[in-house]
């Protein structure tokens, strides 16, 4: 495979590249490397590769011509990418997919980066290596080179293997010891001078799985897990962010279509449908508030018949969700309760299809360290001092679209699932 970098900083790659596996990866002729520096493309009777930006600000930009040309000397079959944060992630994956390519053009960019006008007139593919902003695309072109490089065949020594390490089955990889057997009272685990293959196996995937769950859950939702994984994580302790998760559903005070104050009343299916979410994604509580005797009376009867009536006989899961809910006649009663029960008082983030900026990351943030109650309307939306008293409002799903009329369950569902996902 050959690596043709293009960058006005071509010293920058001696050291890495001449020690380690990279450097004896070059001297069996694995990888070849060449150098381009626009410098020696430009025109400019200064070698200059840079100028202002168009409209003002800060920095300068990276002229369009020296690098067209530079590229221009680049062979037929080379896969051009181009170190950028707006790219495509660097992942396990991609560079799997990179691994097989004869040529790889790595562009570095530097200052505010390129003229827009390169993407137009050739083709290149923006990569990124992390949500962060470097000086330059140098140092992102060399973990793409060793990322790339040691998926090669032979690149590694015979006892090396790019198959079990981190993301390769899209989890990390287990923890690793190596003599002493025993260092400040810590021993080895046992199992790993068993000489067992089997239990060395298992082990190492349990480690595996751990890993992930309390490192990485977000890539653990999307491996591919065995029945047997399944079964393990099910077993493994876990943070619950969920239980510092509360629901309310506000029927008074709400608005009507015209704007004015009034009050809805209760449904079953939001009765049932929100207490079923509360028990399956393990919220702190779901609170149904409305002033109302009548309609208190009415949730008591349909919750006390499937915790103790009929119902309980028929469908004791049911009973179970239902016990969740908090009949209350306010949210500030709501409030007071999780008060009580937490030591905290809540973060009330309101929620409405018209409007809201306030993230489910961030609200996920907070449910790391501090209880927040989620407050859901009814009738045609929650009553403007309810807005105006919550922290924050949740922004709007689907947001950019037309249409966005959920029924309140639907909503209190999809937010949940946004804020908790699988694992939280
Ligand atoms: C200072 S950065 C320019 C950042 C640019 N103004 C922005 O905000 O997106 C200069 C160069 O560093 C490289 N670079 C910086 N951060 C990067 C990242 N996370 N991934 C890949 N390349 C990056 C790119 O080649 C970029 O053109």
């Amino acid at each position: 495979m050959r690596f043709s970098v293009i960058s006005i900083f071509p010293e920058f790659f001696d050291s890495p590249l001449s020690c380690g596996l990279l450097s004896k990866a070059r001297e069996k002729g694995l990888i070849e490397f060449s150098f381009i520096n626009p410098r020696g493309h430009s025109t400019d009777k200064h070698h200059n590769v840079d100028d202002r930006p168009y409209g003002g600000g800060p920095g300068m930009v990276m002229a369009v011509d020296p690098i067209r040309r530079a590229l221009g000397t680049l062979g037929p079959k080379a896969r051009v990418l181009m170190l950028s944060p707006k790219g495509r992630p660097l992942t396990q994956a991609l560079a799997r997919e990179l691994a097989g390519e004869e040529e790889i053009a790595l562009l570095c960019g530097r200052y505010e980066g390129i003229d827009a006008r390169l993407e137009e007139l050739c083709a290149i593919e923006p990569i990124c290596v992390g949500d962060f902003v470097l000086n330059g695309g140098e140092v992102g072109a060399l973990c793409l080179i060793e990322a790339v490089g040691r998926l090669i065949p032979d690149f590694m020594g015979k006892y090396e293997s790019a198959d079990e390490e981190s993301f390769s089955s899209g989890l990390l990889e287990y923890p690793h010891y190596t003599r002493p057997e025993e260092y400040e009272g810590l021993k080895v685990p046992e199992v790993l001078s068993s000489g067992h293959h089997g239990r060395i196996m298992a082990w190492r995937r349990e480690k595996s799985l751990e890993t992930t769950l309390a490192s990485r859950p977000d890539i653990l939702a999307q491996a591919a897990l065995t029945d047997e994984d399944i079964k393990y994580l099910k077993c493994l302790e876990r943070a619950r962010p969920g239980r510092n998760l509360f629901v309310a559903l506000v029927h008074y005070p709400v608005e009507n279509k015209s704007g004015q104050t009034i009050t809805t009343s209760l449904t079953n299916l939001d009765l049932h449908d929100i207490a079923r979410v509360s028990c399956t994604y393990g919220l702190g509580g779901y609170f149904v508030c409305t002033p109302v005797a009548d309609q208190q009376d009415l949730a008591r009867t349909l919750i006390g018949h499937w915790r103790e009536g009929y119902g309980l006989k028929a469908n004791p899961d049911r009973g179970t969700a239902l016990g969740r809910v908090r009949v209350v006649g306010l949210l500030d009663e709501a409030i007071a309760e999780i008060t009580d029960c937490t030591g905290v008082r809540p973060k009330v983030v309101a929620t409405s299809a018209k409007a809201g900026n306030m993230t489910c990351a961030q609200v996920s943030q907070m449910l790391q360290k501090e209880p927040v109650l989620l407050v859901l309307g009814t009738g045609h939306g929650l009553h403007r001092d309810v807005l105006a008293g919550a922290d924050g409002m949740l922004r709007a799903i689907r947001f950019m679209d037309r249409y966005n009329h959920l029924s309140v369950r639907s909503a209190a569902s999809i937010m949940v699932d946004r804020l908790l996902g699988d694992i939280g």
